[in-house]
C-alpha cells in the first residue's frame, strides 16, 4: 500500500524567508538581490569585484592598530564622526542597556586615516563605494512601484557627490571573562543608511532577526559579500525595503579567545536629500546619534 504522503511541517510553512545567496555575475542578480532585500532585508553575493586578498591586509594592519596606543592620536571626534571609539566608549545600541563589546575606526571622505597604516583600507573603500552604487541603481531598477512612487527621488542621485559614506573598521576584542552578563559584541540593531556593504567575517557571530522573531546565523563564507538594508532606506520607500535587526552574538569557547574583525561600508545620501515628508538625510542621522550615545543630546 503506498503510504500517504507525510504532512508538510509546520516549521517550514511558516519559515522566514531566507537570505538568498547569489552569483554577482549572473543575468538574474540584480532582480534576485532586491528580491532577497525585500523579504529578509539581507542579501550575500559571491564571485563579486572586491579583492579580498586586500581584505586580508586590512585585517592584518589593523588587528594590531586598533589594539595597540597608536589609537590615541587619533581618538573619536564628535564634530568630524571620525576617528577610534574604544571598548570604553563604544556605542550603546537603541533600546539596550550595556555597551558593546567593541572597538572601531570610523573613516570619512578626506577625513583623518592612521597615518602609519598602508592605504589598503582606502583602497577598498574605492572598490565598496562603486559596487554599493551599483547595487543601489539595482533597486532602483527592481523596486517594487510602490516603493519608487515612495522615493522623492531616484536613489542613485540621492548619494550623487556624498561625502557622508562611512567606512567603519571593527575589532571585537577576546573575551575576557568579566564582560557584564547581558553584553553582545553588537547587540541588537538596524542600521542606519541606505545599504550596507560587509564583508563576511573571518569569525562567525553575525545573525539576522527573522519575522518569526527567531535568529539566524547569515550566511556567510570566507570570501561572499553581505548586503543589507539600513533605515533610510526603509524611510524613503515607505517602509516598503525593510532595515532588518541585526547583531554579532557573543562567541563561546575557542572563538571567545579570538578577536573578530569586520570592515562595513555605511552608504549615506547627501545631508540635504529628502527621504519622505519627515525626514532629511541630516535630520535623521542626527536624531539615531543622538540614541546611540556617539552626539551629544
Ligand atoms: O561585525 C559585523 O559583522 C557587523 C557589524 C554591524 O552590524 C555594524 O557595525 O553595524
Ligand atoms: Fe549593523
Amino acid at each position: 500500500m503506498p503510504r500517504p504522503p507525510s504532512p508538510v511541517p509546520t516549521e517550514l510553512s511558516t519559515a522566514a524567508p531566507q537570505v538568498a545567496v547569489i552569483d554577482w555575475r549572473a543575468a538574474d542578480a540584480p532582480a534576485r538581490f532586491v528580491h532577497s532585500l525585500l523579504h529578509t532585508g539581507f542579501a550575500v553575493l559571491t564571485h563579486h569585484p572586491i579583492d579580498t586578498a586586500l581584505l586580508r591586509r586590512i585585517e592584518a594592519e589593523w588587528d594590531p592598530w586598533l589594539a595597540s596606543p597608536a589609537v590615541d592620536n587619533c581618538r573619536f571626534d564628535p564634530l568630524t564622526q571620525d576617528g577610534y571609539v574604544g571598548p570604553e566608549r563604544s556605542e550603546t545600541a537603541k533600546g539596550q542597556t550595556e555597551k558593546d563589546l567593541k572597538a572601531f575606526f570610523h573613516h570619512y571622505p578626506g577625513g583623518r586615516y592612521p597615518q602609519e597604516l598602508s592605504d589598503a583600507a582606502l583602497r577598498y573603500r574605492a572598490q565598496a563605494e562603486a559596487l554599493a552604487a551599483q547595487l543601489l541603481d539595482w533597486v532602483q531598477t527592481h523596486a517594487p512601484e510602490a516603493a519608487r512612487r515612495s522615493f522623492p527621488q531616484p536613489l542613485p542621485e540621492m548619494i550623487a557627490g556624498s561625502r557622508q559614506t562611512l567606512l567603519r573598521i571593527l575589532r571585537y576584542p577576546p573575551l575576557r571573562g568579566d564582560e557584564p552578563a547581558g553584553a553582545m559584541r553588537a547587540a541588537a540593531h538596524e542600521d542606519i543608511n541606505l545599504l550596507t556593504v560587509l564583508p563576511a567575517a573571518r569569525e562567525p557571530g553575525l545573525q539576522v532577526l527573522g519575522r518569526d522573531g527567531l535568529w539566524r546565523d547569515v550566511p556567510g563564507d570566507a570570501g561572499w559579500l553581505v548586503i543589507n538594508t539600513g533605515d533610510m532606506l526603509q524611510e524613503a520607500s515607505g517602509g516598503v525595503f525593510p532595515s532588518t535587526t541585526h547583531r554579532v552574538a557573543r562567541p563561546v569557547g575557542e572563538a571567545a579567545r579570538r578577536a573578530r574583525m569586520a570592515m562595513p561600508l555605511f552608504l549615506h545620501p547627501r545631508p540635504e536629500v529628502r527621504l519622505s515628508a519627515r525626514h532629511t538625510a541630516a535630520s535623521y542621522l542626527d536624531e539615531r546619534l543622538r540614541e546611540l550615545g556617539l552626539r551629544a543630546p
